[in-house]
């Protein structure tokens, strides 16, 4: 999303009718782009043309490993042959394709605008079937374009990996299927508390040991430490925040809106959080796997993309864009540029060639108003473009404080917005330019980068020590704390950028993994996450949730912890990999600012606590003690936990008792047919791992083992996920919904009529946690 801020979908569309070509139209942009010669001549209509065309609908298939062929089954061979036979007004439909350049038929084009999806019922089918399976997580509607930087990335499940502007996810999700299972650690960050929080929604349709979710600036994003080590990432991703001109297709009320200063505003923002990506890169590497960076936009203006590309090579030495010519070869792309003009002003002055020369104008022109301390009126464009209040005021003071010849001029331009003179060096054609027209997306940009000479370095000398206080930052984005502390912050920022691009320069003897980065010590702002302690690996409600579930010795009970101080488990048990716990013993969660870690593996059992109380209330000894506390397995936590069940403890089910499972809330036990029953009905109460076992079933067909949930009470049982989870497994296995919901919602359907069907779609669609937050905005 343009500049990654949450806009309501009707402030987006309610102006602009798409078939009015004037009103999908801006002059500055044409001007901008046709002077960017950012295409050749004889391709910008085409361009133009497919920037007003609305935005196919593609999705990604975002399940666990088995899951993703038993859905890829159902889509190739279940829904693509009934839409070949569909037609709508008499004409065949679009069918969904796979997109060609997404590695094994993963993602898909479906042909139709989301709009015109339930017109035909074949499609409406189709359309439910997706609604659910987002809902549940196995399928991202994601713009395909937004599906690249984390295929140039290449993660695998041993890397440790950053993702720096990750909010709402879409991109985390595909770094997190890359690391399954995650040996390494993925820190997923954004610098808004609330984009943070959906961003943890997000990941939780993909629950990793190896997640951690933190809520800092990315810019200044603090040293961290693992075994007493800085952690240094073999993968980082900086898929930062932009004008989003890319999206217009999608967005299309960008298209009155936009200007250069937009893009202007951000470059600086940009830049520092690329550069900040470079710091943290891990040295060392072996050959086929070395450490990269991706930075990526959604915009296609040169001053967001290959001008901080440019400027980062240029500030902080030792790295190269890699050429990627070879990675997804079925891709249409463009080469990056190695010249553009930067706009001074709202209205495209593309007057200068350079900086020089635009410095040499202003002082020359004794006309223009004095700068004043809020700044001029193009200075106040540029708080607008920047990315949030602070950052618009560096650059207003940035463009104030700028000197020529030892006296202050009017300039909110930087220098690093025009080409460098090297650019011939830099090798900017190898960035990645995706255009609309090409193959029927948005706009996109990637740049990989690597160090030139992975080799270590030396060990720097020694640094000034700097107490720099973390960023707290507001839902909005704006920091909160007072003006001498963001003063201090700041000064100490500048000493530790300067140390740090000094370092990079440092010639290589030593293993630079033994640096040091300054602590902060100071937590500033508010930070009102309850805190993270790890369990005593002999705690009783541990000791009997591993009893109980019969979990392997290499389960690392030493790796659960619990939100409060006390370290006692109250409601809930996290687990976390290695990796991650050396994280979070070595650095204060505070200074990470962070909001989850890990998979909620139990949880407190209502079901056998209720029972508990009943026993007491029946007059039974039973006390509080902690062995008495019922603690479940969690359906998020299942697939984290399976490789240390014990196969014996797993109840084997058949297509009919998940039908009875599914039908029901609370089957009884003795409704089951032999053997189910007589295994179910010697189990003692409690928590159960079922597994469903691959086979055919008259019409069903089961391709893999379904491993899920169970309580078993007294005299029934119960499948411990949510309806939404059961309506989607009903959906897929049976073709129905034969769920209590699914058939509750069926006969509101029936009774309410064709229209508030309708109207029901979209309300589930819009549920389909955060609709346009979670389909893919960037
Ligand atoms: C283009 S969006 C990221 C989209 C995301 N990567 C995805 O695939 O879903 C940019 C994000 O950067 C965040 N952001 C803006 N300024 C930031 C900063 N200084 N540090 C970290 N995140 C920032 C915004 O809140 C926004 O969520």
């Amino acid at each position: 999303m343009a500049r990654g801020k949450k806009k309501g979908k009707r402030a987006q569309t309610r102006h602009i009718d798409r078939n009015n070509e004037l009103e999908m139209s801006n002059e500055r942009f044409e001007k901008y782009y046709k002077a960017q010669q950012i295409l050749p001549e004889d391709e910008w209509d085409a361009f133009l043309d497919a920037l007003r065309q609305p935005l196919p609908s593609t999705f990604r298939i975002a399940a666990h490993r088995q899951m993703k062929d038993v859905l890829t089954d159902a889509i190739k061979n279940k829904f693509v042959p009934q839409l070949e036979a569909a037609r709508l007004d008499g004409e065949p439909l679009p069918v969904p394709k796979p997109i060609p350049w997404y590695p094994d038929g993963l993602a898909w084009h479906v042909g139709l605008a989301k709009k015109e999806l339930k017109r035909s019922p074949e499609y409406k089918k189709f359309h439910e079937f997706l609604v659910y399976e987002t809902e549940v997580g196995n399928i991202s509607r994601q713009e395909a374009v937004s599906m690249l930087p984390p295929l140039f990335l290449d993660v695998r499940p041993h890397h440790s990996v950053l993702d720096l502007c990750a909010a709402p996810g879409s991109k985390t999700s595909q770094l997190l299927e890359a690391m399954d299972p995650p040996t390494g650690i993925l820190i997923a960050n954004d610098s808004d508390q609330k984009r943070a929080h959906l961003l943890v929604h997000t990941c939780s349709r993909l629950p990793s040991s190896g997640l951690m979710v933190t809520n800092l600036d990315a810019s200044v994003f603090p040293a961290l430490k693992c075994k007493e080590r800085p952690l240094k990432f073999d993968k980082i991703l900086a898929d930062v925040p932009c004008s989003g001109d890319g999206t217009l297709r999608k967005n299309i009320g960008i298209w009155a809106k936009w200007n250069p200063l937009e893009g202007n505003g951000l470059h600086s923002l940009q830049l520092r959080i690329l550069q900040r990506a470079m710091r943290n890169l891990k040295y060392d590497a072996a050959p086929d796997d070395r450490p990269r960076i991706v930075y990526s936009t959604c915009s296609l203006n040169p001053v967001e993309n290959e001008a901080v590309v440019a400027a980062a090579l240029n500030s902080v030495p030792g790295f190269e864009l890699v050429d990627v010519s070879d990675t997804l070869p079925s891709l249409i792309r463009r080469p990056g540029m190695s010249s553009w003009r930067p706009a001074v002003g709202r209205d495209v002055d593309l007057s200068y060639s350079s900086y020089e020369e635009y410095c040499a104008a202003l002082e020359a022109s004794a006309t223009g108003p004095a700068p004043t301390k809020d700044g001029t009126e193009t200075e106040k464009e540029a708080i607008k473009g920047a990315d949030n209040a602070d950052n618009a005021e560096d650059e207003v003071k940035k463009g104030v404080e700028n000197r020529t010849n030892g006296r202050p001029v009017r300039n909110k331009m930087l220098k690093t917005q025009w080409p460098p003179e090297n650019t011939g060096d830099l090798h900017l054609e190898r960035c990645v330019r995706v255009y609309p027209h090409l193959q029927d997306t948005g706009g996109f940009f990637v740049a990989v980068l690597q160090r030139r000479d992975p080799s270590p370095r030396a060990v720097p000398p020694p640094k000034p020590e700097v107490k720099r206080p973390i960023e707290a930052q507001g839902s909005n984005g704006t920091k909160s704390r007072p003006a001498a502390e963001e003063r201090a912050a700041k000064k100490a920022k500048l000493l530790h950028d300067e140390v740090e691009f000094k370092d990079a320069e440092c010639p290589s003897t030593v293993d630079a993994r033994v640096e040091e980065e300054p602590e902060t010590t100071e937590i500033v702002g508010t930070f009102k996450e309850d805190p993270y302690t790890f369990v005593s690996p002999n705690d009783p409600i541990v000791q009997s949730c591993v009893e109980k579930m019969i979990l392997s010795d290499t389960f690392p009970r030493s790796n659960l912890y619990v939100r409060n101080a006390a370290g006692t488990p109250i409601r809930s048990l996290y687990l976390v990999n290695n990796m991650v716990r050396e994280v979070m013993l070595q650095t204060d969660y505070k200074r990470m600012r962070l909001i989850s870690a890990g998979v909620k593996l139990f949880g407190r059992s209502e079901l056998g606590n209720t029972r508990r109380k009943r026993k007491q209330a029946e007059g039974e000894t039973a006390s509080a003690s902690v062995e008495q506390v019922e603690f479940r397995v969690l359906h998020e936590g299942l697939l984290a936990l399976l490789q240390y069940i014990d196969q014996e403890s797993v109840l084997i089910g058949g297509v009919k008792e998940l039908r009875a499972m599914l039908e029901a809330y609370y089957p009884l036990c003795s409704t089951f047919e032999e053997p189910f029953r007589t295994r179910i009905g010697k189990c003692p109460s409690g928590s159960y791992v079922i597994r469903f076992a691959p086979g055919d079933y008259g019409h069903v067909s089961l391709s893999h083992d379904l491993f899920l949930p169970l309580w078993k009470s007294e005299v029934s049982v119960s499948l411990m996920i949510d309806k939404r989870a059961k309506s989607a497994l009903s959906l897929r296995f049976f073709g129905e919904d034969i769920t209590v919901a699914g058939r509750q919602t069926a006969k509101r359907r029936e009774e309410k009529g064709a229209k508030e069907e309708d109207a029901m779609i979209e309300v589930d669609e819009n549920v389909d946690a955060g609709g346009d937050e979670v389909e893919d905005v960037s």
